[in-house]
């Protein structure tokens, strides 16, 4: 085994379908042992992008690089390092959950415990039942399951969180955040903008088959020097002023009232405020 300091390199990723550019020249480095959120609105390229990656998806053109290999000439070795939850769900319907991570994790030279990885997910009340009567969130952390049964240095999770419960969302963000720390890089797509502000060390925004932004997710677009947002609640009922200064206003409104300011908040722009911006929605 070796390092690399980008587990992931992307140049000039094209991608044409028969009647459309889904990936229009992407250029992308997902840096090893860090969480990356591909975010964008549907058809924006994401999946497609996340497939060619995966090696499930052979590229119109450009230069990808892998853990250090090329995905489309990828072999067993290099797949047992690639965890893989893909946005549709396998059906294995006859077996249990517990009987198909345990199918799983005998495909992989250094699985992880069957048991252990479906106490992770949430399933272990659920393991006798045979998939096809799991609800749709439960199938889904099954996915998670089979997606890191083999302990996988780079794990890809496409919307991973869709048809979970707010609880089980929770959990799933501890899950990740527990596989980050312990050195597994991640990229996932997702349509929440508070799972990819939870969980990224970065996010990249695409929209129309092209990477529009690469930062933070807390210094995307203006977030981090965008103008704020002072609100409190005045005599004559709330009020609230747009401001680049916004230490000066509450420092005016602190002498004003003599101290306390009634309500006072003071906000920046939100990340889903600066996405819907970025993909031109919400001028
Ligand atoms: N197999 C295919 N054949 C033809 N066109 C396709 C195929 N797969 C995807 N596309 C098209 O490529 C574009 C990008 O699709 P893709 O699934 O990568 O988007 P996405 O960002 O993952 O969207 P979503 O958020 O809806 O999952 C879309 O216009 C889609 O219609």
């Amino acid at each position: 085994m070796y390092a690399v300091a980008d587990a992931i390199t992307v140049r000039g990723l094209h991608k044409r379908y028969r009647s459309a550019v889904a990936v229009d020249g992407v250029d992308l480095d997902v840096h090893a042992g860090e969480v990356f959120a591909l975010l964008g609105p549907n058809g924006a390229g994401k999946t497609t992008t996340v497939e060619i990656l995966e090696g499930f998806r052979k590229r119109t053109s450009g230069e990808v690089s892998v853990l250090g290999l090329d995905p489309q000439h990828a072999d067993a070795a290099w797949r047992g390092r690639v965890g893989v939850v893909l946005q549709s769900t396998g059906e294995f319907d006859d077996l249990t959950a517990r009987e198909v991570v345990h199918h799983f994790a005998q495909y992989y030279p250094d699985a992880a415990d069957p048991d252990e990885v479906l106490a992770r997910v949430g399933l272990t009340e659920k393991q006798d039942d045979r998939t096809r009567v799991l609800s749709g969130g439960q199938k889904r952390r099954l996915d998670v399951a089979l997606g890191i049964i083999g302990r996988p240095e780079l794990l890809f999770l496409d919307e991973p969180t869709t048809g979970f419960d707010p609880e089980a969302r929770r959990e799933f963000w501890g899950l990740i955040r527990g596989l980050a720390a312990a050195g597994t890089t991640i990229l996932l797509t997702t349509h929440y903008l508070d799972e990819a502000e939870a969980l990224a060390d970065r996010v990249g925004v695409l929209s129309g088959g092209r990477l529009i932004a690469v930062d933070a997710p807390d210094r995307l677009g203006d977030r981090g020097t965008g103008a704020a947002t002072v609100s409190w609640l005045g005599p004559d009922g709330p009020a609230s002023e747009q401001t680049d200064a916004p230490t000066a206003v509450v420092t005016r409104l602190a002498a004003q009232f003599g101290g306390e300011v009634p309500g006072l908040t003071v906000t920046r722009p939100s990340l889903e405020d600066v996405y819907l911006r970025m993909i031109g929605v919400g001028e």
